[in-house]
């Protein structure tokens, strides 16, 4: 683990002393927007239209930030549109590296061997934390935008003029409600994990724990009353829900001690995870092998063995019955 300081990479690990053990995320700092039209958007500088071929993500399968991006692509029809470099699960003293097999791609762009040197001729003078997902722009050269909650909002409507998709997931009707739910479901469960995974106090960890699992809990019970989290209707609060889920069992039970309950012990929330997953195209964006390995490896402070559990067995392949429960009103 590290991070870039005036475009030099240094192996620096997360530092919790001045946070009293609390693990605390950085923002992102690409924040520019495709359009459509090439207009500037929400923040940023313009310049950036859509168009086929122009831009390329860098992902790592294991991320569940990365994983919304890759679920938007897919189900946006942008496979041809948007191309994709897939990072080794593993990411140790270099942070994110490229390798070449078992699911992983190498950079496709540039042969570069980490993403750090991405981030670089981005911004020669970068100081930051290098993440996934990237968004890259191939004809000028740089970052579009690193966060990934904007990433999927572009995706969603940017390129609608060059596939045939015009599914929307953030619909001007729900807009204020998606927007307030994920704020509760962000802070509490999809970063949630992070903050008692990484908490290197008592204190922290169960003051985290358990606003996770009160949030699990409400949304178990919302989630008996409709399929999708807004009636019969999959929004974007479905897919950023979707990517903590799914890694839930497998990896933040065991590894970042969120084991009050696991998603296999909820009524509602266990079928709506596996309907999820069973929506057409979002399998093939999940893959465990990656998820168990980067976080069971890469996190050597809460891990120092490196040793990935076998189990649990999980089947998100079985039947989910959810089609028959009628939309909330
Ligand atoms: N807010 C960012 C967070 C991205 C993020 O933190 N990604 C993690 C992987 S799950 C990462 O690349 N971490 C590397 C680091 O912090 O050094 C987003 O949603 O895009």
């Amino acid at each position: 683990m590290g991070m870039l300081v005036d475009g030099v990479w240094q192996n620096v690990g997360y530092d919790t002393k001045e946070t009293k053990g609390h693990f605390k995320r950085a923002a992102s700092q690409f924040r520019n927007w495709i359009t459509a039209n090439g207009e500037a958007g929400p923040t940023g500088s313009g310049g950036f239209k859509a168009e086929a071929g122009r831009y390329h993500l860098y992902v790592s399968l294991a991320c569940p930030w990365a994983h919304r991006t890759l679920i938007f692509r897919k189900l946006k029809k942008l496979d041809d549109i948007v191309s994709v470099s897939v990072v080794d699960p593993l990411m140790a003293e270099n942070g994110w590296e490229f390798k070449v097999g078992d699911g992983a791609t190498g950079d496709h762009l540039y042969g570069a061997r980490t993403l750090f040197e991405i981030y670089v001729k981005a911004d020669p003078h970068y100081s930051g934390r290098v993440t996934v997902p990237v968004l890259w722009d191939k004809k000028t050269g740089t970052i579009v935008n690193n966060e990934s909650a904007e990433i999927i909002r572009m995706f969603n409507s940017a390129f609608d003029g060059l596939t045939d998709s015009n599914t929307d997931f953030y619909p001007d009707a729900l807009r204020a409600d998606i927007d307030a739910l994920n704020a509760i479901v962000y802070d509490t469960v999809n970063n949630g994990v992070y903050k008692a995974g990484f908490a290197t106090t008592q204190e922290a960890y169960e003051e985290n724990v358990v606003k996770i699992f009160e949030t699990l809990d409400m949304l178990d019970e919302r989630l008996g009353k409709s399929r999708y989290l807004f009636g019969d209707r999959l929004t974007e609060a479905d897919w950023r829900l979707f990517t903590t889920l799914a890694r839930f069992d497998a990896v933040y039970v065991g590894h970042f001690k969120c084991n009050i309950r696991r998603i296999e012990d909820y009524k509602n929330l266990s079928g709506y995870l596996r309907d999820l997953y069973q929506t057409p195209g979002v399998k093939e964006t999940v893959n465990l092998r990656h998820i168990k390995e980067h976080y069971y490896r890469s996190h050597r402070t809460i891990n120092p063995t490196g040793v990935i559990p076998v189990g649990p067995a999980l089947d998100l392949d079985r039947l989910h019955g959810r089609a028959k429960l009628a939309a909330a009103a």
